[in-house]
């Protein structure tokens, strides 16, 4: 169990539409420093619509995200470049550029270093995600899927941030290139003390790693444990946690945690 943390990013009363279809309606989330926090929800329910908000990059209707207590709208791009690392869905990386030059984009943009050090922090970068630095001059066209979430990954954490948001890191992978991305995350948060929010449809994931769930259902999030989640009346969050692939996840998850 770890130490109560104290929040460092916080949504309060977002809303989100698009049209006359409601996303959110007034949901909030507190994310704890140092905790790895999982989304969860059905297809379309809105959970990449709530990390754009949370990082930024959608302006919600109403409501506020605060980091460390400040308006995330009054926080400069540049500012929130080195705040949030993010590792969208399909890895987002540039098809043109070499590994290594995807992950010292993020340096060339927002800091002054010179080349020779932006070239050792990529190489640190890639060993630190496990992709070893000999695939810095590979071209993503020549990664298979799993090396491709792991060159993402060295490039979200190009710049050292707080939070890492990640959008579906394993999904397209195969059972254990999930685990290497599950055991990647676990790893950075426990001797970096990176937090971790991960927007995901994997039960293994979801309950093997995540100190709390927040589940959207209804335009609106249930935040709990994994435990107290599974203890749930309302008909989507129990069917959830209680399907047959839950109950396959529930067994990996006493294998790791004996509980
Ligand atoms: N820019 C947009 N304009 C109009 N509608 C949008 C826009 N972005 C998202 N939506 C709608 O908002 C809803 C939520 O989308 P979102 O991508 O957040 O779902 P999701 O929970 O991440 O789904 P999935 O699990 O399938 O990836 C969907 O109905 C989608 O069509």
């Amino acid at each position: 169990m770890k130490p109560a943390a104290t929040t460092t990013l916080s949504a309060r009363g977002i809303v989100n539409r698009f049209g006359k279809q409601l996303i959110h309606n007034k949901l909030n989330l507190d994310i704890k420093r140092g905790e790895i926090i999982g989304i969860a929800g059905g297809s379309g329910s809105g959970k990449s619509v709530l990390l754009k908000t949370l990082i930024g990059l959608h302006q919600p209707d109403g409501g506020d995200v605060l980091l460390d207590g400040m308006a995330i709208r009054a926080i400069s791009a540049h500012d929130r470049a080195f705040a949030f690392g993010v590792l969208f869905q399909q890895g987002a990386l540039f098809s043109s550029l070499s590994v290594a030059d995807n992950i010292m984009l993020p340096m060339r943009e927002h800091t002054t270093l010179q080349a020779d050090d932006r070239e050792q922090i990529a190489a640190m970068k890639l060993a630190l995600t496990g992709l070893g630095a000999d695939n810095g001059i590979k071209f993503p066209s020549a990664l298979s899927g799993g090396m491709v979430k792991r060159a993402a990954f060295a490039r979200a954490l190009a710049l050292d941030p707080q939070i890492l948001f990640l959008d579906e890191p394993s999904s397209d992978l195969d059972p254990i290139a999930a685990a290497g991305i599950d055991a990647l995350i676990q790893q950075l948060n426990r001797s970096l003390g990176i937090t971790a929010v991960i927007v995901t449809h994997d039960l293994t994931t979801l309950l093997t790693i995540c100190d709390r769930i927040a589940v959207l259902v209804d335009q609106s999030l249930t935040i709990d444990t994994a435990n107290q989640l599974r203890k749930s009346k309302h008909p989507w969050i129990h069917d959830f946690f209680h399907g047959p692939r839950a109950e396959g996840a529930m067994t990996a998850r006493k294998v790791s945690h004996g509980n």
